[in-house]
Parts: C-alpha cells; sequence; structure tokens
C-alpha cells in the first residue's frame, strides 16, 4: 500500500526551508561546498545550489557523489562512479552533504569515506530531506527536512520531478 505524506508544494517549501537553514547557520556562506548523493540527492543538492543563488545570490560548487564502491556491502561485481571532485575542491571547505533519506545511516558513512579518502574538509555537515530512523551506526543530520517515524516494514519513496515526473513523499507498507 502506497499513502503520499508530502505533496509537490510541501517539499518545495521544505527544500527553501532547508536552504534557510544552511544560510541561517553558515553566515558568511564562506567555503560552502554542496555534494549531492546519487540518486536523488543529487537533485536535491542542484535545487539547493539553485535556490541559495535565487534567495541570496549566494554561488557555491556543487558536486554529485555515487558512493557504491564505498559501501561495507559492496559487491564486487558492481562497478560505481569514481567521485568527480578533487583534494583541491575539498581541503578547507565547509561539505553540505545531501541526501534524500536517512535510514540506516551506511550510505552516509560511505560518503564519508569517499570524501575523506580523497581531501580534508575543515567540516561536513549533512542535510535530508526525510529523516525515518531506525540508525545502525552513529550518524546525525544537521539539516532534516520531515522526520517520518517508520516501520522496518515500511519503505520511504522519493519522487523527484527530474526523474520521477512528480515531487512527492509516499510511505510504501509492504
Ligand atoms: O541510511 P541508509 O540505510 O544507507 O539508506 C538511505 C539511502 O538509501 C537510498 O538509496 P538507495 O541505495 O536506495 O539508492 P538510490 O538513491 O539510487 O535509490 C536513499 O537514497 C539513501 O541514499
Ligand atoms: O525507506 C527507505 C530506506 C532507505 N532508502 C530509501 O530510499 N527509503
Amino acid at each position: 500500500m502506497n499513502k503520499a505524506i508530502v505533496d509537490d508544494k510541501t517539499m518545495k517549501r521544505t527544500l527553501t526551508r532547508i536552504t534557510y537553514e544552511i544560510i541561517e547557520k553558515n553566515k558568511g556562506n564562506q567555503n560552502l561546498v554542496l555534494i549531492g548523493i546519487k540518486t536523488r540527492g543529487a537533485y536535491l543538492a542542484k535545487r539547493i545550489k539553485s535556490r541559495l543563488y535565487q534567495l541570496e545570490n549566494i554561488e557555491v560548487p556543487q558536486f554529485d557523489l555515487d558512493v557504491t564502491n564505498y559501501r561495507d556491502d559492496h559487491p564486487a561485481s558492481k562497478k560505481g562512479e569514481a567521485p568527480s571532485f578533487t583534494k583541491k575542491d575539498l581541503d578547507g571547505q565547509h561539505i553540505v552533504l545531501v541526501d534524500d533519506v536517512l535510514y540506516t545511516g551506511r550510505t552516509i558513512r560511505a560518503a564519508l569515506d569517499a570524501i575523506m579518502s580523497i581531501g580534508r574538509p575543515s567540516k561536513i555537515s549533512l542535510a535530508v530531506l526525510v529523516d525515518r530512523g531506525h540508525r545502525e551506526l552513529p550518524i546525525r543530520a544537521d539539516y532534516v527536512g520531515k522526520n517520518i517515524p517508520t516501520s522496518h516494514k515500511e519503505t520511504i519513496k522519493v519522487s523527484m520531478a527530474e526523474i520521477d515526473d512528480e515531487d512527492k513523499i509516499e510511505i510504501i507498507t509492504n
């Protein structure tokens, strides 16, 4: 059973709020770099980048990250993309990692591994559209769109207009 819990308008408002929180918490916005985790985190990071520009004229670099090769459960047969950023893109920068759903935290651990294996940021923060709980690692988000308590049996499905034709968040009950 699919239950829509966030529609396109609410998702837009939520992203705008996250963007304002990033602006508020980073007065001057010095050295900010957005890194969006593929797949949907990359589109979210692109949207936050354009909102930062629309709202406050702030221009920040933004990269996509495929964490496949850094996962603790990575099958040898599956080849992910190499990161597009280099050491100079990261050193001394404040990285804001962006993802759609935070669940066990293993994707974020893999992203931290990818980043730290390439450079040395001064700080790494985390922005997620949905925190559904059930962490298996000591990881928490600095910017949360929606806290949606779930059971293990449920799945959060985020749809984004860029690849799914519309913006929405659903809970799928298996
Ligand atoms: O906290 P975790 O337990 O790691 O789960 C969260 C991750 O799971 C989903 O990615 P998925 O692996 O389904 O890939 P996708 O984004 O390409 O759909 C989601 O986009 C997060 O990246
Ligand atoms: O419910 C979940 C868990 C992990 N990743 C998702 O996209 N949804």
